[in-house]
């Protein structure tokens, strides 16, 4: 049995800089990771299967197109009983699904003994599928396949990721932006000798797809409020195309306690305290 852990993405910026004649965007974005996450097992077998578990499994019927499965496909598609451990809210901005995908393609390398599919066969799994094979922290540009690691290591944090439980999908938020030639983040990013500097950097950056998604998805500005209105919030942003939005914070006990009190005055909601890695 070979297995491997399918950490949520977190745009800590997210900027749209432009569109290609094929509809796609491009972005300019800041890329880390949160310890949390989805677990992808393989086992080897005869056929191709895949069984779904896990706390959000009710969200997302075992289907054909299941990244999962269409990763496993991408690189062979032989023998293996899949399991998928379901925890990411599923349409939510933390690519969950393509996490899950980078994840099935470096069980199934293993168990078969193959090497990882080219860059563009990874790709047209999804634009968040590089940066999530990736792994670490990145600047992404292009439409998500130009990976570029950050010149200094990422400053100690922690993140806290809201959902309000509605699911936001993707392509409707792009389609309703109001402008798709957005100013990039600046040419060099600086170091961050702490978290508080990257929050003071971040504060002048933007996620441009947050007021499209906040038309199409009200809910999005209550979960950011919540998420700045705790003590130690230093931001609080919209992660990727919505719903999640995260809280970035100094210190565990602070991100631990803001998470319970968010969970506490909002039961329907998901809410995960992380350690930010990348
Ligand atoms: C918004 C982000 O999450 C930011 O990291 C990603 O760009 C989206 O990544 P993803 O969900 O893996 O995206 P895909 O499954 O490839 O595309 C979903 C839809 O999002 C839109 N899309 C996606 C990526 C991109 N650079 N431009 C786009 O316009 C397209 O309408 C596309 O049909
Ligand atoms: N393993 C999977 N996990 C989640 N969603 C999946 C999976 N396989 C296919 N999907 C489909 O992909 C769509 C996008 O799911 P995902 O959870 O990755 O969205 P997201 O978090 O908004 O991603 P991103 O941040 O990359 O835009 C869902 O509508 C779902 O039906």
């Amino acid at each position: 049995m070979t297995e491997a852990f399918a950490r949520a993405k977190i745009n800590l910026t997210l900027h749209v800089t432009g569109q290609r004649p094929d509809g796609y965007h491009l972005l300019d974005s800041l890329v880390v990771f949160a310890d949390v996450g989805d677990r992808v097992r393989a086992e080897p077998a005869e056929a191709l299967s895949l069984a779904i578990t896990g706390p959000q499994a009710a969200n997302l019927p075992v289907a054909d197109d299941n990244l999962v499965l269409r990763a496993a496909r991408t690189l062979g598609g032989q023998g293996a009983r899949l399991t998928l451990e379901k925890h990411l809210p599923v349409a939510s901005g933390i690519g969950g699904g393509s996490a899950d995908a980078a994840a099935a393609l470096v069980v199934l390398a293993r168990l078969w003994q193959v090497p990882l599919p080219d860059p563009a066969a990874v790709l047209k799994l999804g634009a968040d599928v590089p940066v999530c094979l990736e792994g670490r922290a990145v600047r992404m540009a292009g439409v998500g396949e130009i990976l570029t690691p950050l010149a200094a290591p990422l400053p100690d944090g922690w993140l806290v990721l809201a959902n309000p439980g509605v699911s936001v999908p993707t392509p409707p938020v792009f389609k309703a932006l109001a402008r798709r030639d957005n100013p990039p983040m600046p040419d060099d990013l600086p170091g961050w000798p702490s978290v508080e500097a990257m929050a003071a950097f971040l504060a002048a950056q933007r996620n441009d797809l947050e007021p499209p998604a906040i038309a199409l998805a009200p809910e999005i500005a209550r979960t950011r409020a919540a998420l700045a209105a705790q003590p130690g919030c230093l931001l609080a942003r919209m992660s990727g195309s919505g719903a999640t939005c995260f809280g970035l914070f100094a210190a565990e006990e602070a991100a631990r306690a803001a998470a319970g009190a968010i969970g506490a005055e909002q039961p329907g909601w998901w809410v995960a305290p992380a350690r930010m890695v990348g």
